[in-house]
């Protein structure tokens, strides 16, 4: 699976026709537009940071990845029934700080998203679960420059070592619980993953507080590659799709 962002977005119909489809992601989030739901639960998140395996370069973007033959980081609660293991988790930034979310919130965009992608165990594997409409459940957060945060410098640091494309390294031992905000409210809506293949599988649970980075750490971000040793170099920039149509959706708030 190779998507270039050269021929970005715009063109992913051509080879997947779902870009196009009733429930695609990203959306622009309108806060006075979601509809409160007191039924839906808090989320609960419990992360064994055992469980995090290594840190790659898949030329996209970066991901981090974890041990997921077991339920020992899981989500539930939230939208979801059931339970669902966290996957991978990964970001998308701009080339300045103007943009690089994907989600949006009235319109604004922020520097960088963090997506933490979980898998509905009623499916026997990831793969499985992403091809099924309640099969992976991402919760995203955005970032905000502001003050430096000291929980994001160890995937920083491990950039040098992943800088171009297909080139990863061990990351033990991290607790993606760490890049969380104080408050765990969100909105939540049905959509799809936001990179090809575009699968209509995903129950979006967006967090509505961000965390902060400080302007070094972006740019920290801005320092890896879409494209492999001995290329010409290319930044990791701008990896973001841009808001898809609602097409009717309905965005629900877990906060008044
Ligand atoms: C089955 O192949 C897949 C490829 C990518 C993805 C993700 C997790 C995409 C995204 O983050 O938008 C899932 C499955
Ligand atoms: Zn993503």
């Amino acid at each position: 699976l190779s998507i270039s962002w050269f021929n970005g977005p715009d063109k992913w119909g051509d080879e997947y026709p779902v870009a196009n489809g009733p429930r695609q992601s990203p959306i622009d989030i309108v806060p006075n537009e979601a509809v409160y739901d007191s039924s839906l639960k808090a989320l609960k998140l419990s992360y064994d940071p055992s469980n995090s395996k290594g840190i790659l370069n898949n030329g996209h973007s970066f991901q981090v990845d974890f041990v997921d033959d077991t339920d020992s980081s899981t989500l539930t609660g939230g939208p979801i029934s059931g339970t669902y293991r966290l996957r991978q988790f990964h970001f998308h930034w701009g080339a300045s700080d103007d943009r690089g979310s994907e989600h949006t919130v009235n319109g604004i965009k922020f520097p960088c998203e963090l997506h933490l992608v979980h898998w509905n165990t009623k499916y026997p594997s990831f793969g499985e679960a992403a091809s099924q409409p309640d099969g992976l459940a991402v919760v995203g957060v955005f970032l905000k420059i502001g003050a430096a945060n000291p929980r994001i410098q160890k995937v920083l640091d491990s950039f040098d070592a992943i800088k171009t494309k297909g080139k990863q390294t061990t990351f033990d031992n991290f607790d993606p619980m760490t890049l969380l905000p104080a408050s765990l409210d969100y909105w939540t809506y049905d959509g799809s993953l936001t990179t090809p293949p575009l699968l209509e599988s995903v129950t979006w649970i967006v967090l509505k507080e961000p965390i902060s980075v400080n302007p070094a750490q972006m740019d920290k971000f801005r320092s890896l590659l879409f494209t492999g040793e001995g290329e010409s170099p290319c930044c990791m920039v701008d990896n973001y799709r841009p808001p898809q149509p609602l097409k009717g959706r309905q965005v629900r708030a877990s906060f008044k």
